[in-house]
C-alpha cells in the first residue's frame, strides 16, 4: 500500500509571517501522519521560518525549486545543501512554469533530482502536457520521456523514494480539472514506465499525484482511482481549512 502524499504549492504567495502562522494553526488539524504525508511547498525566503514552525510534527517543508550544486558562482541560486541545512526534507522539481518560464529542461531536471538524492531530500518530480499535445494524442509519448529523461541514472532503491507529480498544464491554474478516468490513464502509463525502465518494485513504490486545479471537491474522486496516490495542489492550498480537507481526504484515500 503506498501512503497518500497531499502537497501544497504555495507558489509566490504569502508573506513569510502568514506562512508560519499557517503551519502553526494548521498543524494540530492534519490528520494522523501514518496515514498520509501532508507537505507545504513554499518561496525559499519562508522556509526557515516553517521549518522551525512545523519542528517536532509531521508537516513536511518543501522547496519549489533549487539548484544543482552544493556551491559556487550562481547569484540568487539557492543550493541542496542550504535546503537540507534548514531541515527542508522535499523539493518540487520541473514544474511546468519553471519549464515554460524559467529554462528548465530534462536535462536540468534530472541533474537536480541527483542533487536532492545527494542530499536526502525527497523530490517532487513534475511532468504534463500542454493541450496542443494532448489534442495531438502526444500525452504518453511526452510524458513518458519526461519521466525517463527526469530520472536517469537513479538507483532503484532512489527510484522508489522519488514522487511523481503528473500536472496536465491545461489543467493548472484554470480551473479545468482533467477527469479522474483521463489523469488516472496518465499515472497508470508513468507507472508502466517506471516497471519498464527500472523494475515491478519501484512501479509498485512510486507516489503519483495528480495536480491541476485540485481542490476538497474533486479530490476523493481522483484519490479513489488506482494510480493516483495524492495530489499537488496550488491555489486550493493556500487557504488552511481547505489544506486541511485535502489531507483529511489523503487520510481517507
Ligand atoms: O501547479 C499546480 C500545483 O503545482 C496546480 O495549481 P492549481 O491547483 O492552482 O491548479
Amino acid at each position: 500500500m503506498r501512503k497518500p502524499i497531499i502537497a501544497g504549492n504555495w507558489k509566490m504567495n504569502k508573506l513569510a509571517g502568514d506562512g508560519a502562522r499557517f503551519v502553526l494553526n494548521v498543524r494540530e488539524q492534519l490528520p494522523e501522519a501514518d496515514k498520509v504525508e501532508a507537505v507545504v511547498c513554499a518561496p525559499h525566503i519562508h522556509l526557515p521560518l516553517l521549518t522551525e514552525a512545523a519542528r517536532d510534527f509531521q508537516l513536511g517543508i518543501g522547496a519549489q525549486n533549487m539548484h544543482f550544486e552544493d556551491s559556487g558562482a550562481f547569484t540568487g541560486e539557492v543550493s541542496p545543501e542550504m535546503l537540507k541545512d534548514i531541515l527542508v526534507d522535499y523539493v518540487v522539481i520541473g514544474h511546468s512554469e519553471r519549464r515554460e518560464m524559467f529554462g528548465e529542461t530534462d536535462d536540468s531536471v534530472n541533474e537536480k533530482v541527483k542533487a536532492a538524492f545527494k542530499h536526502e531530500i525527497t523530490p517532487i518530480v513534475c511532468v504534463g502536457e500542454t493541450l496542443e499535445q494532448r489534442e495531438n494524442n502526444e500525452t504518453f509519448p511526452f510524458v513518458e520521456q519526461q519521466v525517463k529523461a527526469g530520472l536517469a541514472g537513479l538507483t532503484e532503491e532512489q527510484a522508489k523514494q522519488v514522487v511523481i507529480a503528473y500536472e496536465p498544464i491545461w489543467a493548472i491554474g484554470t480551473g479545468k480539472t482533467a477527469t479522474s478516468e483521463e489523469a488516472n490513464d496518465v499515472c497508470a502509463h508513468i507507472r508502466q514506465v517506471l516497471r519498464d525502465t527500472f523494475s515491478g518494485d519501484v512501479a509498485d513504490a512510486v507516489r503519483i499525484q495528480y495536480g491541476g486545479s485540485v481542490k476538497p471537491a474533486n479530490i476523493d474522486e481522483l484519490l479513489s482511482q488506482s494510480d493516483i496516490d495524492g495530489a499537488l495542489v496550488g491555489g486550493a492550498s493556500l487557504e488552511e481549512e481547505s489544506f486541511v480537507k485535502l489531507v483529511e481526504a489523503g487520510a481517507n484515500a
